[in-house]
């Protein structure tokens, strides 16, 4: 295991910090923005994006006193430009726009985009040495190593948003890289940990969409739901950590309280705990390497169990999956990435059912393997053709795989 995250230097502070908001109008979004108000004086905005919800990202924009609003889809461009009328602010639409949004001179820029959609805006970031905030996994899944090449090769410090990662980027601190023994991630288990396989083979959209600690997007509460999100979070580690597969574990622990803790070589073992309230890794974040006030504080007092417990890739067979693409290498983790990300699309227009997710991840990797679509990404452009063509073959499998009884 080597020194990452990158650079881990404090970057140089001036009295106001300017930020961008990939992703403003989300779930991680609307938690950085509820800390930037607060602190309004210590904040200027310099850009914010959406997909689509032109309306609720202008009126952002204008609250917030951005220069800049882009939304990804070219179709919302009007809808966004009237909202913006008279306000002075630059409107913008399309994925160069996304682009765009990203290399304005902010310091500090969010990467809260959903999916693989988020790998050119948040590497645009970091190829201007940007400090960057990286709450999006599914880049890191796509082209982690080119991503994590390009941004120390540009001098950029990547800050682990994700609540687990963040957690081992803290515990980290107490001690040297090369006496860390393991990492351990936590997982709430989600809505289906307790449950028998044959019942969450018949879960609902409803059921899914019902994470018992994390109120979060759509997307990533799915991910929980099949604990995919736990498999493309070891991939994710790997990355930001530079650690080998073995020396990544992951423990239920249905409380959500502890987020991650390092394994050090004496037999310490220091964790980071904290409210499952993603204000408080934005906040480390954000005024890193000091600290500012994050969410309601821990209580002790009224906290009567702390459990951990294996995760059992029989009844979540995405962990295993994960597992797998990290040992094949080459393009497989793109290959789940986009598999998945069309998989959670697809259920969540009730177009399969929930085992389906991890069987047409399955089937699109295996078909990948066939076709030789797994070669090792040279280049983001590669990653990006290998993303284009795993969710196509998803798409072709999807009919086949719906029909199946699983
Ligand atoms: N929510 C959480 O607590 C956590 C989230 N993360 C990660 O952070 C990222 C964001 O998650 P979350 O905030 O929950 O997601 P949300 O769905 O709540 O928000 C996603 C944001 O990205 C925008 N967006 C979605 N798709 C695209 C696209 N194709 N192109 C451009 N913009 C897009 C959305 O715009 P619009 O509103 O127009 O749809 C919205 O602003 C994910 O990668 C997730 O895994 C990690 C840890 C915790
Ligand atoms: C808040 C956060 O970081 C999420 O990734 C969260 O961990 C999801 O919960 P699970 O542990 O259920 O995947
Ligand atoms: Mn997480």
């Amino acid at each position: 295991m080597s020194a990452v995250p990158l650079n881990p230097t404090p970057p140089a502070r001036t009295s106001e910090l300017s930020v961008t908001l990939l992703g403003a109008t989300g779930s991680i979004g609307s938690s950085t923005i509820d800390l930037i108000r607060r602190s309004r004086d210590r904040y200027r905005v310099e850009a914010v994006t959406a997909a689509r919800n032109a309306t609720a990202l202008a009126a952002l924009a204008r609250d917030l006193g951005a220069r800049f609003a882009a939304v990804a889809d070219p179709a919302c461009y009007d809808e966004l430009k009237a909202a913006l009328a008279g306000s002075g602010i630059a409107a913008a639409a399309g994925e160069e726009a996304l682009v765009e949004a990203a290399e304005r001179p902010a310091d500090w820029v969010m990467a809260a985009i959903t999916g693989a959609a988020s790998l050119r805006p948040t590497l645009a970031a970091a190829e201007r040495g940007a400090v960057v905030a990286l709450a999006n996994k599914e880049c890191l899944v796509c082209a982690g190593s080119l991503f994590m090449r390009r941004a120390a090769a540009a001098g950029a410090t990547v800050l682990p948003v994700d609540s687990e990662h963040n957690a081992v980027f803290q515990s980290l601190s107490a001690g040297t890289r090369a006496d860390v023994k393991r990492i351990i991630l936590t997982a709430s288990g989600g809505p289906f940990r307790s449950w028998p396989l044959e019942a969450i083979r018949q879960a609902t959209l409803e059921q899914a969409l019902k994470h018992p600690n994390w109120s979060m997007g759509p997307k990533i509460t799915i991910d929980s739901a099949s604990m995919m999100n736990k498999g493309l979070e070891i991939i994710e580690a790997h990355h930001l950590f530079d650690a080998a597969p073995e020396e990544i574990d992951v423990l239920v622990h249905p409380q959500s309280i502890v987020h991650g803790m390092v394994e050090f070589r004496d037999g310490s073992v220091v964790a980071q705990l904290g409210p499952p309230d993603m204000r408080v890794p934005i906040a480390h974040c954000l005024a890193w390497p000091a600290r500012i006030a994050g969410a309601n504080r821990l209580t002790f007092a009224q906290m009567t169990t702390l459990t951990f417990e294996e995760p059992d890739e029989v009844r979540f067979p995405a962990l295993r999956l994960a597992r797998e693409v990290l040992r094949t290498g080459q393009g497989a983790p793109t290959v789940l990435n986009a598999a998945n990300e069309i998989a959670v699309a697809a259920f969540i227009d009730r177009r399969i059912g929930f085992p389906h997710i991890a069987a047409l991840v399955e089937a699109t990797l295996e078909a990948s393997a066939a076709r030789g679509v797994l070669r090792e990404p040279e280049a983001i452009a590669d990653a990006l053709a290998v993303d284009h063509t795993a969710r196509s073959l998803a798409r072709d499998l999807l009919p086949e795989i719906a029909a199946k009884a699983i």
